[in-house]
């Protein structure tokens, strides 16, 4: 057994600005390290090879989330807001909850809105191309502006206050990370004022009669879920509902404009448009890594790394996804590549309840622009958009000939 002094240690910050605009060295340095790696910096360890991150996503009783997935431990301090009934939340807890968004969320339930999201995506295209080719900010104007259009419908929001969405979403994905940091607290300003929104709209009277949110509120009616769990469920697909996906249809659309032949390959085989978002969700990896905190001494890797219980440790969905050891080629962006296994939704009990809702969105987005545009091209430097958790551009600057 490895003590913990003697486990390979990284003074390592994945949390720094320089490390959030390229982590690719740092992924690398932690998968050379070994299995499981001491970061002393947060008094916490990291795990980014593929097969161990695998492991621990797989073996929830030892990696349990509901100390919290940020590096906040439950336990010892207080969450900046209540826990998340199924990211914050280990079985049985979180079982329930889990069971109604798996069925609201499903390939089948979204059948119905297949064809509403393929006629508003071809719409938004048919706009931006009124005037021909077009050059174009990639991200508000496609990536941003796609799933703010269908998905607060579908969830079943009110006009007003959509704009508190984003920003919402992106302060939680900071506040993951040290809640001292920088990015935390610059977000802290306007917590307060984008968290009461979201709160309003978790409500039942504020929701819809048709949507993801009432559908939450029936299954409550039938006893599927407490009628107090209801809004923090709403608020779960409020918060990881619109920035996940932006940053999603970002890297694909990024990925694709970078990747010689790749447009051309998808608009003569239309078929791959799926396995080719699943690929920029495996290269890019939207949501980079999530806590776990270890319930027992739990061995890692299979040089006798042992990792005491009650320690925070960051599993890194990123590092894993590019993996020499899993992946053949991992840096290049393949379309035709079989993705399947990439761990960029997670793994196990708590893999992404949204993912069917991610793909649909891409698909919609992706099949609209194939059809009408013959080059998808940059023509500027892409920017980033730092986050402590999310992997996104600010800004792609990008011409749509036709
Ligand atoms: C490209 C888009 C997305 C990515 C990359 C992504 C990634 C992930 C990952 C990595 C997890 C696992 C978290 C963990 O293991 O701790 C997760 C869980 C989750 N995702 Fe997503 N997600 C995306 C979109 C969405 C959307 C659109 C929704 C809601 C409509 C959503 C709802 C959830 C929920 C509720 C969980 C927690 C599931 C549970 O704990 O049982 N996600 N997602
Ligand atoms: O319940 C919440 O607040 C919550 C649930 C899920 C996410 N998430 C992360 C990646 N895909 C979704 C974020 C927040």
């Amino acid at each position: 057994m490895t003590a913990v002094q003697t486990l390979p240690t990284l003074d390592l910050d994945p949390f720094d600005p320089e490390v959030l605009r390229d982590p690719l060295p740092a992924h690398a340095a932690l998968r050379d390290a070994g299995p499981l790696v001491r970061l002393p910096r947060y008094d916490t360890y990291a795990i980014a090879r593929y097969d161990d991150v695998r492991a621990a996503l797989s073996d929830w009783q030892s990696f349990e989330s509901s100390a919290g997935v940020g590096l906040t431990n439950f336990r010892t301090e207080t969450p900046w807001r209540p826990p998340s009934l199924l990211l914050e939340a280990d079985p049985p807890g979180h079982d329930a909850p889990r069971t109604v968004l798996a069925g609201i969320l499903g390939p089948r339930a979204l059948r119905r809105l297949r064809e509403d999201w393929a006629a508003d995506a071809e719409r938004l295209v048919s706009d931006l191309l009124a005037g021909g080719s077009a050059e174009v900010d990639a991200v508000p104007a496609l990536a941003e502006a796609f799933p703010l259009r269908v998905f607060p419908d579908a969830v079943g929001l009110g006009r007003d206050g959509r704009e508190h969405l984003l920003p919402y979403g992106d302060h939680a994905f900071n506040a993951f990370g040290p809640t001292d940091n920088a990015l935390v607290l610059a977000g802290n300003a306007d917590v307060a004022e984008h968290s009461g929104w979201v709160g309003e709209q978790c409500r039942r009277e504020n929701l819809a009669p048709v949507g993801f949110g009432a559908d939450i509120w029936a299954a409550a009616d039938r006893g599927d879920l407490t009628h107090a769990q209801a809004p923090l469920v709403v608020r779960s697909l409020l918060t990881a509902g619109v920035d996940t996906t932006v940053h999603g249809i970002g890297a694909v659309l990024h990925a694709l404009a970078t990747t010689p032949g790749a447009w051309d390959l998808l608009r003569a085989r239309p078929e791959l448009v799926r396995g080719a978002f699943d690929e920029a969700v495996r290269w890019e990896s939207p949501v980079q890594a999530f806590f776990r905190t270890t319930v027992r001494d739990v061995p890692v890797g299979r040089d006798g790394a042992v990792l005491p219980a009650g320690q925070k440790v960051l599993v890194f969905f990123a590092a894993a996804n590019r993996d020499p050891h899993h992946w053949t080629d991992p840096d290049t962006f393949d379309p035709t590549r079989d993705p399947s296994g990439h761990v960029g939704f997670g793994m196990g009990i708590h893999q992404c309840v949204g993912q069917h809702v991610a793909r649909l969105e891409a698909e919609s987005l992706l099949t609209a622009l194939l059809t009408r545009v013959t080059r998808l091209e940059l023509t500027g430097e892409p920017v980033r958009h730092l986050n402590n958790t999310l992997r996104a551009w600010a800004s792609l600057p990008m011409r749509l000939t036709i």
